[in-house]
């Protein structure tokens, strides 16, 4: 029988969270995701790429937090280039940049309250939405220390928080395991099945067995380019007996890269 990926099961009647076309973003002066065609429905995307493959930048496109340079990008439905529906598209994303600012005064809660406040949840249902996002994140005991207080770990895990405080439809995490420890890392990964349930989720990655254990679907990103998607059994399958690495999916992933640079 043939596994059927998420993009497959997606309704054909309703937009795709996200569909992009021949995407081209910079990254300062350079063209760092370059001619992109990707369709991304419900379920859990694992994002793969070695550094610099241009992963940020294109999460930073998705986020709207820059314009594309060329190409087309629609997100819910909506073309990211119509300014008049941007605002209502933003209250609908999360996103967990690779770097995020924070007043280091705010307690977990009055973040994840702000950010809610931002993303225009209604005012009478952000204390519930801020304390459902806190209990997610495993961080109940925490809620009201200071950010400045936090461990690495638990600052990403105030982090993810706050991008999922809006019940986000397209939901956006930049590397959200850096710094986790092993149980946290589990319990996250659990978190993303259950968020991918019905949203579409984009999760970047260096840790191919977080996508293994994950995610519905596999991108691997070389030099701004989709060079693979596909199931990420897939990988183990392609790493069975050739590539470098540690683990099936490891290997796999290397048998990809080095197939797509000497076709290159
Ligand atoms: N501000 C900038 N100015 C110039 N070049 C940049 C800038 N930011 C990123 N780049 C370049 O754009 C390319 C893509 O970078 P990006 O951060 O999107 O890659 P990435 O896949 O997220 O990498 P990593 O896995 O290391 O986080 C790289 O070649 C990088 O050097």
């Amino acid at each position: 029988m043939r596994a059927v990926s998420a993009d497959e099961l997606a309704p054909s009647t309703e937009a795709w969270p996200v569909q992009a076309t021949g995407l081209r973003v910079k990254a300062g002066s350079r063209l760092a995701v370059d001619g992109l065609d990707l369709t991304l429905g419900p379920g859990v995307h694992g994002l793969l790429g070695p550094n610099g493959a241009g992963k940020t930048t294109l999460m930073r496109a998705l986020a709207t937090v820059v314009r594309p340079e060329d190409g087309r990008l629609r997100l819910l439905g909506r073309d990211v280039r119509q300014r008049k529906t941007l605002r209502t598209l933003r209250s609908r994303l999360g996103y967990l940049p690779q770097q995020f600012g924070f007043y280091p005064k705010f307690t977990v809660r009055d973040y994840v309250e702000y950010m809610a406040w931002l993303r225009e949840v209604p005012t009478t249902a952000v204390p519930a939405a801020t304390q459902r996002a806190i209990d997610r994140v495993g961080l109940t005991g925490r809620a009201d220390s200071r950010l400045r207080s936090l461990s690495g770990g638990m600052l990403r895990r105030a982090g993810i928080a706050q991008a999922i405080v809006n019940e986000p439809e397209l939901l956006l995490l930049d590397e959200p395991t850096v710094g986790l420890d092993p149980g946290q890392r589990v319990e996250f990964r659990e978190l993303l099945r259950d968020l991918g349930d019905g949203s579409c989720v984009l999760v970047s990655t260096h840790l191919v067995e977080d996508v293994v254990a994950a995610c519905t679907n596999v991108l691997l990103l070389d030099e701004g380019r989709l060079v693979f998607r596909g199931l990420p059994g897939e990988l183990a399958r392609l790493g069975a007996s050739d590539g470098v690495g540690d683990s099936a999916a490891e290997r796999g992933y290397s048998v990809l890269l080095r197939e797509h640079r000497s076709a290159a």
